[in-house]
């Protein structure tokens, strides 16, 4: 008779947790970062607003997006005028379209990271689906497990409402169900719009302008297990260790109040500072085991919450310009995803490897970082080995 630690024992995988695939996509308008003051203003009814426009238009600038995607168009806008209200009773609406679109956004990530892990879809035997768009019973999960026809016994796990660090956070919950899990597949997907906290405009919520120019829709997708099949599943990147930690005092610097007006978006403007202040002791957690103190000497697919972020991370640990080059990009091309960017910034990592001719996933270093940052404030850290190309 087996034992219960033998039947424990046959339960869990021999290997560490690997990122076999990751599909990403957009909804299709484009929105121009040099426009988009211009064109909020106009939709909103603000126009006369000059000073708070001049205000946007800096903000905006110094951004360094280029551009977004957004799912709201001037088209959804007219038929929900109060959305370009300041603060009218629009949750319910806002609803209504965030619970059948994110599940959709969802699948078109999940699709083509499913393509390009090249197995059947049956074998995927986990789904974590994060999103900060909308809550309802059954959740995103469960409509995403009917759109992608994934089995029904799929075991589930609906994490509503994580803010950005949601990619990091579903990296950490994949990994220990991949490990544990003999066999398992794990499909995680981060699909966000920023339809709840989008509003029309007030002198007296100026963080919330500050959303208005950071934020993009988008969904990410990666496929996650121990064990590969040789010859069958490609490694992209080994998921080593993971923490989450608060930072002191930190409860206010980004939050969000899901209100009958939405969300209504809270950041704090020294942010950026207390993030560069606590953000070596993450590090030296992670890479201490390593003997590694010299944070030039890694790969870096850090969530950009925003450029005066990563500049002043940057600025912190001395790290060369060309560190962050995945996260700025990212941010440049797609802006703030919530919590599927940081996923991007991976997906973002292994193609520039790939496309420049690195020896490995991670610019052609073994190790690497991948920091998720939300609210708490909470900082989720995943020490990454690249494999080889
Ligand atoms: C949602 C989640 O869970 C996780 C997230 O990622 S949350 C998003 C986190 N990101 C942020 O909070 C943004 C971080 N900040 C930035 O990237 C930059 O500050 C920025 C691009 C917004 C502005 O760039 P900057 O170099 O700081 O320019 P700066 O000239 O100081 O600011 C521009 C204007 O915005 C105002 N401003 C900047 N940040 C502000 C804030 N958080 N709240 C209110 N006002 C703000 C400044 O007062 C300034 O106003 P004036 O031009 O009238 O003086």
């Amino acid at each position: 008779m087996a034992t219960v630690d033998e039947i424990r024992q046959a339960q869990r995988a021999e290997g560490t947790a690997t990122v076999l695939a990751i599909g990403t996509a957009n909804p299709s308008n484009c929105v121009y970062q040099s426009t988009y003051p211009d064109f909020l203003f106009r939709v909103t009814n603000s126009e006369h607003k000059t000073e708070l426009k001049e205000k946007f238009q800096r903000i905006c600038d110094k951004t360094k997006i280029k551009k977004r995607y957004m799912h709201l168009t001037e088209d959804i806008l007219k038929k929900n005028p109060s959305f370009c209200e300041f603060r009218k009773p629009t949750l319910d609406a806002k609803l209504e379209i965030v619970i059948v679109e994110i599940p959709k956004l969802g699948k078109e990530a999940a699709t083509k990271a499913i393509e390009e892990w090249g197995q059947p879809k049956s074998k995927i035997t986990h789904l974590i689906f994060c999103t900060s768009a909308g809550v309802d019973m059954p959740g995103a999960d469960f409509q995403l497990t009917n759109l992608l026809g994934l089995s029904p016994d799929v075991k589930r796990y609906m994490m509503y409402q994580q803010g950005c660090y949601a990619g990091a956070m579903g990296l950490r919950l994949a990994k220990d169900l991949a490990e544990n899990n003999k066999d398992s597949r794990v499909l995680l997907v981060c699909a966000e719009m920023r339809i709840l906290s989008f509003s029309g405009l007030s002198e007296t919520h100026i963080d919330g302008l500050v959303g208005q120019a950071l934020f993009g829709d988008g969904a990410a997708a990666v496929i996650i297990g121990s064990d590969l099949l040789p010859k069958v599943e490609n490694p992209l990147f080994e998921l080593v260790w993971t923490a989450q930690t608060i930072l002191p005092d930190s409860g206010r610097y980004i939050k969000g109040d899901l209100r009958e007006v939405g969300m209504i978006l809270y950041l704090e403007q020294d942010l950026p500072n207390l993030v560069s202040k606590h953000i070596e002791k993450a590090l030296v957690k992670a890479f201490q085991p390593l003997n590694i103190s010299d944070y030039n000497s890694i790969f870096w697919v850090a969530h950009p919450g925003g450029r005066a972020i990563l500049d002043k991370i940057e600025a912190k640990l001395d790290l060369k310009s060309e560190k962050l080059q995945a996260s700025r990009y990212v941010l440049s091309e797609y802006g703030n995803m919530t919590g599927a960017t940081v996923l991007f910034v991976m997906d973002e990592m292994r193609r520039k490897s790939k496309d420049e001719g690195h020896g490995t996933t991670g610019e052609g270093l073994e190790w690497g970082v991948l920091l998720g940052l939300g609210p708490g404030i909470t900082i989720d850290t995943i020490l990454l080995r690249s494999v080889s190309i």
